[in-house]
């Protein structure tokens, strides 16, 4: 099977390094002229990953036409680029495809789940099906092959089985599910969680308190995926739990580290100012707190983040009216 990676950043490189290893035949296509031509001829991205040797068999093109005759391309851009590269891609794609689904997030506008967003875009007879690929996964990890299980989630178990058969090597454990809503929502709303435990360890707090944001914020996330009809287990497994622990407890998070750097300096303003990263969870933030207050749902971390980054509430004061709330039992 051919398939063509979009997004020649952090994670593109890592997973499209995977099917490499696995000898698939695949291609990166990226607009970033300076990481392709990186990975063509250094055999490396070094904006992303410094001195790593990547698979030099690796190839990566700026022709968006590469995605003609490819049985399965996968997305791995921002989630606000989801929708004008589906439309591209809509009209180059000439057979059915399955679209893989990397990104954790929501539409901007539209509060979409990503695969709803892909299944509004890409025409019925040029889409297979989507399967979302998401877990507890850094790129810089998986990119250096350390030990990584992630799921790869679809209302068509076939497809799910194709890609979880494609990617799974002996670094990387792919397992197949089909709860779309708990999963997406469960990835999505986890980089919040990370950004408030990034803000907690800039304030100096430690081990209890990270604890403490990883359970209730679990529950959030449960509150919120059991209300637009994901299966509350989905939320104990690798896009649950699984996904919420990695983020908030890594150096390689950079929704952690937006956090921690807007903890340290009790303030967004350097953080709004100058980062260029990728940070799923500022806009997150903002659609859970719309949609949220809209259902009537109980998300006091989320909202907390939201009034940070949005409403200049002092962090401090934030961890603090968290803990003064109406006392209440756990369950
Ligand atoms: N990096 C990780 O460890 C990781 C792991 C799991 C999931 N994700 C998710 O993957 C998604 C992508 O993140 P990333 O980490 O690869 O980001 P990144 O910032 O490392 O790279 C993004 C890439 O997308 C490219 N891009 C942006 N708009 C584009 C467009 N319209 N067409 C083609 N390319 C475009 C950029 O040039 C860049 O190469 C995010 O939603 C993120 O949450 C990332
Ligand atoms: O760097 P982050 O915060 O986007 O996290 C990357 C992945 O989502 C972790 O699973």
């Amino acid at each position: 099977m051919r398939t063509v990676v979009i997004g020649s950043g952090s994670w593109g490189t890592a997973l499209a390094q995977v099917l490499q290893d696995n000898h698939q035949e695949v291609l990166v296509y990226g607009v970033a002229e300076a990481e392709v031509n990186d990975i063509n001829e250094n055999h490396k991205n070094s904006k992303y990953f410094g001195d790593v040797e990547l698979n030099p068999e690796l190839k990566a093109t700026t022709d968006i036409q590469c995605i003609k005759g490819a049985d399965i391309v996968l997305l791995a851009v921002p989630t606000i680029a989801i929708d004008p590269i589906c439309h591209q891609i809509n009209d180059i794609l000439d057979k059915k495809t399955i679209i893989i689904n990397v990104s954790k997030g929501f539409h901007p506008e539209t509060n979409e789940r990503m695969s709803e967003v892909i299944r509004r875009c890409i025409d019925e007879d040029k889409l297979s099906s989507v399967v979302s690929l998401i877990g507890p996964s850094h790129a810089e990890e998986v990119v250096i092959r350390l030990l990584t299980t992630i799921d790869a989630i679809s209302l068509n178990n076939e497809d799910a089985v194709t890609v979880q058969n494609l990617f799974s090597n002996q670094y990387l454990r792919i397992y197949t599910g089909n709860d779309e809503i708990g999963s997406e929502l469960g990835v999505a709303i986890k980089n919040v969680m990370a950004i408030a435990s990034g803000i907690l360890s800039g304030l100096g707090y430690q081990d209890n308190t990270r604890a403490a944001l990883i359970t209730r914020g679990l529950q959030e996330m449960i509150r919120y995926g059991v209300h637009f009809g994901g299966q509350q287990k989905t939320f104990m497994g690798l896009t649950g739990i699984g996904d919420l622990i990695v983020t908030c407890t890594s150096v390689h998070s950079r929704n952690f580290e937006a956090g921690y750097q807007i903890g340290k300096e009790n303030s967004v303003e350097n953080f709004f100012k100058n980062n260029t990263k990728t940070v799923e969870g500022v806009r997150t933030a903002k659609i859970v707190h719309r949609v949220a207050k809209e259902n009537g749902i109980d998300m006091p971390i989320c909202e907390e983040v939201y009034q940070i980054l949005f409403n200049g509430k002092l962090p401090s004061e934030c961890a603090q009216d968290l803990m003064i709330r109406d006392l209440k039992k756990e369950f």
